[in-house]
């Protein structure tokens, strides 16, 4: 699904969080928000999830106007930093979550569960809760629920950020080939420019809510060497 913003701002109270944002975002592709605190990544990801609303613009998905869709309605997985898995759950009715609610059979759920573990390689974690996991197995889990409900588009807010080094790395990776299996257009946050330098197709640099720079990683770091305020 292909995301189109025409001319979005979001203004909290007088502050203005987004100004003016024009974007295209291409079916399938996995693309990288940077840019530093509080120049608006976060809050134009919440108005594409519709977790917020826009004060002036559109969102369009795949040339149909989305912008007062419900969340349900867009079909977006999502992983925030604060939406995290729910303890009381194990691993697998964690992922089962997102079917349950939109009351799939209960064989077509376990077999989706059943893929989506493989996928992330925790099958033999099913009946595990959260707090008998790594914080990378848990992010794990928390992409796989997002995953379970097939979405249409995939956002992720600093979906590595709490993680050492080597962990990070390792999901960053697996983020790619995942990725290159199902290629979903993909958006991700991140404060961590080598990251998005490695795996975006597509660098967006944000500044005090306008766009400064966009375009492929390799245009995009040479801006940032010779901007090194960025
Ligand atoms: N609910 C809110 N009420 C008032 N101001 C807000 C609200 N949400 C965000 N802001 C402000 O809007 C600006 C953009 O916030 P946003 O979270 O989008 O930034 P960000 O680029 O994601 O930052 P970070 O990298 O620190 O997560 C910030 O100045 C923030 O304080």
């Amino acid at each position: 699904m292909s995301i189109l913003i025409e001319n979005l701002s979001k203004k909290f109270g007088t502050f203005s969080a987004l100004s003016h944002i024009n974007l295209e975002i291409k079916s399938g592709s996995l693309v990288a928000l940077i840019g530093p605190s509080g120049s608006g990544k976060s809050t134009l990801l919440r108005i594409i999830a519709g977790l917020d609303t826009a004060t002036e613009g559109r969102v369009w998905f795949t040339g149909r106007d989305s912008t007062f869709l419900s969340i349900q309605e867009r079909e977006i997985g999502f992983v925030f930093q604060n939406y995290a898995l729910f303890k009381h759950m194990t691993v697998w009715e964690n992922i089962a979550f997102g079917l349950d609610i939109r009351s799939t059979s209960l064989n077509i759920i376990s077999d989706q569960v059943k893929q989506l573990l493989k996928l992330i390689q925790l099958e033999k974690f099913a009946d595990r809760y959260p707090n008998q996991l790594s914080g990378g197995q848990r992010q794990r889990v928390a992409l796989a629920r997002a995953l379970a409900i097939e979405p249409n588009v995939l956002l992720l807010d600093e979906p590595f950020g709490a993680l050492d080094i080597k962990v990070r790395k390792d999901l960053r990776n697996w983020l790619r080939r995942l990725h290159k299996q199902a290629p979903m257009t993909t958006i991700f946050v991140t404060h961590d420019h080598q990251e998005a330098l490695e795996v975006a197709d597509e660098i967006i640099l944000f500044k005090q809510g306008r766009i400064e720079i966009l375009g492929n990683p390799q245009d995009v770091y040479k801006h940032l060497t010779t901007n090194s305020s960025s």
